[in-house]
């Protein structure tokens, strides 16, 4: 059954304050599109244009109704999710306000399995205007087959080389959200290709991403597949292990947007009622908070 939820968000945002001196901002061009990048073609060239404006924009406090409804299966399969107008605007702008201060910076999404780093990722890299590549997919493409092919037939460890490989080739780029594989941040040297960029972890509660694991099923998760057994509470343990062995690495990321966070600025009980929209949302703001941070240091 759909539980259609009603609510009221203050949302800070910010707009453009005048005569006020602007960074620099890096305009480029790409030809590849989303998921063409091969795992031994050659990077691109680009040039950086610099340009003058305005610096950090002072707060308004805009009043927000949001409207979504409590996520079917069938929704969580097809991986579309309904974003209310509100939603959408809100996103729209603070990507237009953010952009020239990322500076052509990527955006590396970090998190557990099942965090949503995809979802959000294809949301925030349309907002932005940026690329949005996968690594597991570039991974795949790089290898010619399935990500749990590659961890059954050559084993973890040629995966792992094959992720670092395309982080690499990812760091040499500009304008990109990058959806990361669940345990790129276990590797160092990983971070030191993220670190080109600005990395946000998902922060998602266990119970949220065990439930959105066993609607989809693990088959394409090799980590967490099991052939017996309740496949929640067997995909419930495993993500625990990952995460006892995890969180550190993933709180190393620069920003961190927490689902649990988002809910209760809503004033809602369950993550599970946020939109993929919602939560780009906050990234962003996460994000705005980081980079206005660092000008002030
Ligand atoms: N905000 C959300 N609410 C409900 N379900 C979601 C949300 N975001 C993503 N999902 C669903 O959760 C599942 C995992 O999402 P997604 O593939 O984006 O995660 P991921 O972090 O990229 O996972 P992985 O690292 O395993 O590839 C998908 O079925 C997706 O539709
Ligand atoms: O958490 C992990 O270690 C993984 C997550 C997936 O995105 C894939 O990268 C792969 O299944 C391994």
């Amino acid at each position: 059954m759909e539980v259609k939820i009603s609510q009221s968000w203050q949302l800070s945002t910010w707009i453009n304050s005048e005569n006020t001196a602007r960074k620099p901002n890096g305009l480029l061009r790409f030809s590849q599109k989303c998921g063409e990048m091969h795992r031994y073609k050659k990077p691109i060239s680009y040039h950086l244009p610099t340009r003058k404006g305005s610096s950090w924009q002072r707060p308004l406090v805009l009043k927000v109704s949001r409207s979504s409804e409590n996520v079917p299966a069938s929704v969580l399969e097809s991986g579309c999710f309904p974003a209310s107008f509100d939603e959408t605007k809100i996103l729209e702008n603070k990507a237009e306000e953010i952009r020239q201060y990322l500076n052509g910076r990527c955006i590396y999404l970090v998190g557990m399995m099942g965090s949503g780093k995809t979802t959000v990722g294809r949301v925030l890299s349309e907002a932005l205007g940026y690329s949005f590549y996968d690594c597991d997919t570039l991974i795949e493409q790089a290898v010619g087959t399935t990500v749990a092919e590659i961890f059954k037939l050559h084993g973890e460890s040629i995966f792992r080389d094959n992720e670092t490989e395309v982080l690499r080739k990812l760091s040499l780029r500009h304008q990109l959200v990058v959806s990361t594989g669940g345990g790129a941040v276990v590797r160092p040297i990983n971070w030191r290709y993220m670190q080109k960029g600005i990395s946000v972890w998902l922060d998602v509660p266990l119970e949220a991403l065990a439930r959105r694991i066993t609607a989809v099923g693990t088959d394409s998760r090799p980590l967490l597949h099991q052939e017996s057994g309740d496949p929640y509470l067997k995909t419930m343990k495993r993500l625990s292990n990952l995460f006892e062995e995890r969180g550190e690495a993933y709180a190393n990321a620069n920003v961190r947007a927490s689902l649990q966070n988002i809910a209760a600025k809503l004033r809602d009980t369950d993550v599970c009622n946020l939109t993929p929209t919602v939560i780009a949302i906050e990234v962003l703001e996460q994000i705005e908070k980081f980079l206005k941070k660092k000008v002030q240091t």
